[in-house]
């Protein structure tokens, strides 16, 4: 089994090196390159169709890259498929399964894959983690669809992959599975497991990962830490009503009307302070005070929206 802690940190787990898939005369994924460190805990997003799949296809083995390299650890996908599949866990997007095998065999079906004969004690660990023991005989037809997705999970992990890719892992799963599978994700992370999450729970992506890509009609748009997009691209905003007195002048020009509220964008808690004295010293007196804090979505839309040129020169900023 491999080991993430004996493989060399300066290699990056996954490598996507100028990689293009055309079909047809349409190019889906148009030119992306991308390193994810070895330890990262990374999300890749994008609406729709931007290319997300593609890529983890590509990087899977699944589909061939038109142009471009994909390395997992420094081996290319092309030219050694067995072992970067044996370093990698990938959990697809769509639900792939044999519905005669129970869950049990079906993991140990995975194991043989992998060589691996006697692997129970971690099946067992796995399932337990997700939450299937008591579901470890049942066939896998009998299964709700978050149960199917969980044995999905616990198949890419049956041989301890370093690198562990999870395609929209929580699609129609429940709070619960949610919960648990980011727990043990997250401490399979800490052990040194790399981690590539594709998700359109954009507060999954910020709460755990440390870097983000994100993809628009097939090219990288943004790159960079969940931190300096927040802080470049979402703002935080302050919202109250008033209750009595009039806006100061100073205010006046900062503050716009936002659904019967008035708005304006703060950049931390002092500031906040700053505007609320200036608002008592004029005699105001303030209700339904709010501050929205910044997320991810804003800095996802603010980036999705602009132009695909100004926003490529952006990601070369960013490396
Ligand atoms: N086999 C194929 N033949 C032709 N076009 C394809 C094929 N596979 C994917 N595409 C197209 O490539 C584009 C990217 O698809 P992809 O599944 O990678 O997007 P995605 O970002 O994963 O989207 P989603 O968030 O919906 O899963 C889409 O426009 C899709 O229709």
């Amino acid at each position: 089994m491999s080991d993430p802690s004996t493989i060399v940190s300066s290699v990056p787990a996954v490598r996507f090196d100028a990689i293009v898939k055309r079909y047809g005369a349409r190019a889906v994924v148009d030119g992306v390159s991308l390193d994810i460190a070895q330890g990262e805990f990374f999300a890749l997003l994008g609406a729709n169709g931007a290319g997300k799949t593609t890529l983890i296809s590509m990087l899977a083995g699944l589909t061939r890259a038109s142009a471009g390299r994909v390395q997992v650890l420094g081996r290319d996908v092309a030219l050694d498929p067995i072992a970067t599949r044996r370093l990698l866990g990938v959990v697809p997007q769509e639900l792939v399964f044999d519905p005669f095998f129970t869950v049990r065999e079906t993991l140990r079906l995975q194991s043989g894959y992998f060589g691996l004969d006697r692997n129970d004690d971690w099946i067992d660990a796995l399932l337990h983690k997700l939450g299937l023991t008591s579901q470890a005989e049942q066939n896998m037809r009998q299964l709700s669809g978050g149960m199917k997705r969980r044995v999905m999970v616990a198949q890419a992990l049956v041989h301890k992959p370093p690198v562990i890719v999870l395609d929209e892992p929580t699609a129609g799963v429940d709070v619960e599975l949610r919960q648990s599978l980011w727990q043990f994700i997250t401490e399979l992370n800490r052990q040194g497991h790399t981690v590539l999450l594709t998700t359109h729970y954009l507060e999954e992506a910020e709460a755990l990962c440390s870097r983000i890509g994100m993809l628009k009609l097939g090219q990288l748009v943004a790159l960079d830490s969940t931190t300096a997009l927040l802080s470049r691209f979402a703002s935080t905003q302050m919202l109250f009503r008033l209750q009595a007195g009039r806006l100061p002048p100073e205010l006046a020009s900062r503050c716009k009307p936002d659904a019967g509220r008035l708005g304006c964008t703060v950049r931390d808690a002092a500031e906040v302070e700053q505007i609320l004295g200036a608002l008592r010293t004029e005699g105001c007196v303030v209700d339904e005070l709010e501050v929205r804090r910044a997320d991810l979505e804003d800095a996802f839309m603010q980036i999705m929206g602009r132009d695909a040129r100004q926003a490529q020169g952006a990601t070369k900023e960013a490396r």
